[in-house]
């Protein structure tokens, strides 16, 4: 890895590190509050130092099993909630009490993916962070697993901090994990090699990541490629690395993989669009229309769309398919899905007054 990269990290004034339920935790104990020590030490040193971090934590459902005296990650959503409750609370007390050794003070931020897809509520989140990291405090963001419904929970913490790292502004993202970096293939298989550096999607072409293999991450390598992925199309420098080399991961030290930006960052509307959203619908494009959308970077008319699939309201997210049914882009449609079908295939100057403005304005358009 280029010393470059290394250097931005180290040099970042906002990180965002991400921890995962099998750092923090041991069977059957729950958690391992010499390992969450070191974790603290590490970010506190940083903070310290005069850089801002924000810590999204996992770990509330796996800290809640030996309380409950459940001896694996439960599989229904209503022992996952409780347990979370349970974890969660325990889990935010034990890192004020670690950070508090370092003068600091914590404060818990639970969000569900609805926080960070709806606009008017991202703000909501991003204002909190803001005004927390303002007053020095270390925000220590989780999902908020005690009312997440099976439909809106993230699922995966690496994809919440890759998107808390593009709301913040931040420089770089720093996930860590019981694994020491990105391997070839499975790391419990002989002869997997680490993968030092990923500077673009061909150096992931025959990288197989795989699902966890704590029993308590849910996740995986799968997620943690795909936040990066996220993270770096955004323009965040990206830094995968096992817990015990927090430390040296973020002062820019040879460990880990490391994932260089790859985009610039996008308006955190489109980013939501084309990584948060769930369609609620799709729209089939002719030819014509995929080339100007996707080559052209044209607004969609209703002349090139041939079908409409789904229930919608005008302002949701549609998938743009082309005619192979191929997703190619993603937008907020301008119509409700009963309006459509009278429109398709008709050009705009056909069409009375109230129909002629763009199913999907360009501005509203991400590419797939
Ligand atoms: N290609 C790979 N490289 C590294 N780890 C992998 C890979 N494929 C699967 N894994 C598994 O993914 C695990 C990390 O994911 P997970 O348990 O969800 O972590 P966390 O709890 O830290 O989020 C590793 O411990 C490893 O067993
Ligand atoms: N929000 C859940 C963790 C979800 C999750 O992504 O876990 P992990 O794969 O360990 O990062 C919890 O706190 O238990």
């Amino acid at each position: 890895m280029t010393s470059v990269a290394r250097v931005a990290v180290a040099h970042a004034d906002r990180m965002v590190v991400k921890v995962g339920s099998s750092s923090l935790t041991d069977k059957p104990t729950g958690l391992a509050t010499d390992r969450l020590d070191a974790l603290v030490e590490a970010i506190s040193a940083r903070r310290l130092s005069g850089r801002q971090v924000v810590l999204v934590s996992s770990g509330a459902i796996a800290a809640g099993l030996a309380p409950l005296r459940l001896r694996r990650r439960p599989r229904d959503l209503a022992t996952q909630q409780a347990a979370a409750s349970v974890g969660q609370s325990l889990l935010v007390h034990a890192y004020a009490l670690s950070f508090a050794r370092y003068g600091l003070t914590v404060g818990q931020v639970l969000l569900t993916a609805e926080d960070l897809i709806r606009r008017s509520h991202y703000r909501n989140a991003q204002r909190n962070l803001e005004r927390l990291l303002d007053l020095g405090v270390v925000p220590i963001v989780n999902e908020n697993d005690a009312v997440a419904t099976a439909e809106i929970r993230f699922g995966d913490n690496d994809r919440l901090a890759a998107l808390v790292a593009h709301v913040l502004h931040a420089d770089a993202l720093v996930l860590l994990s019981d694994v020491d970096g990105l391997y070839d293939g499975d790391p419990r298989r002989p002869g997997a090699q680490l993968v030092p550096q990923v500077a673009g999607a061909d150096d992931l072409a025959g990288v197989q990541a795989g699902r966890s293999g704590s029993g308590v991450g849910t996740g995986g390598m799968a997620s943690k490629v795909d936040a990066a992925t996220v993270a770096t199309s955004a323009g965040v420098h990206v830094v995968l690395a096992s817990a015990p080399n927090a430390a040296a991961a973020m002062a820019g030290a040879q460990v880990g993989t490391w994932f260089t930006p790859t985009g610039r960052r996008l308006p955190t509307r489109l980013l939501w669009l084309k990584h948060a959203s769930t369609p609620h619908g799709r729209l089939t494009l002719d030819a014509g229309a995929v080339a100007a959308v996707v080559e052209r970077r044209l607004s969609l008319l209703s002349v090139g769309v041939t079908a409409v699939e789904g229930e919608f309201e005008a302002g949701d997210p549609v998938d743009v398919c082309d005619p192979a049914g191929h997703a190619v882009a993603r937008g907020l449609v301008a119509y409700a899905a009963d309006e459509l079908p009278p429109l398709l295939g008709r050009a705009t100057h056909d069409l009375s007054d109230r129909y002629r403005r763009e199913v999907i304005h360009r501005d509203d358009l991400v590419l797939l």
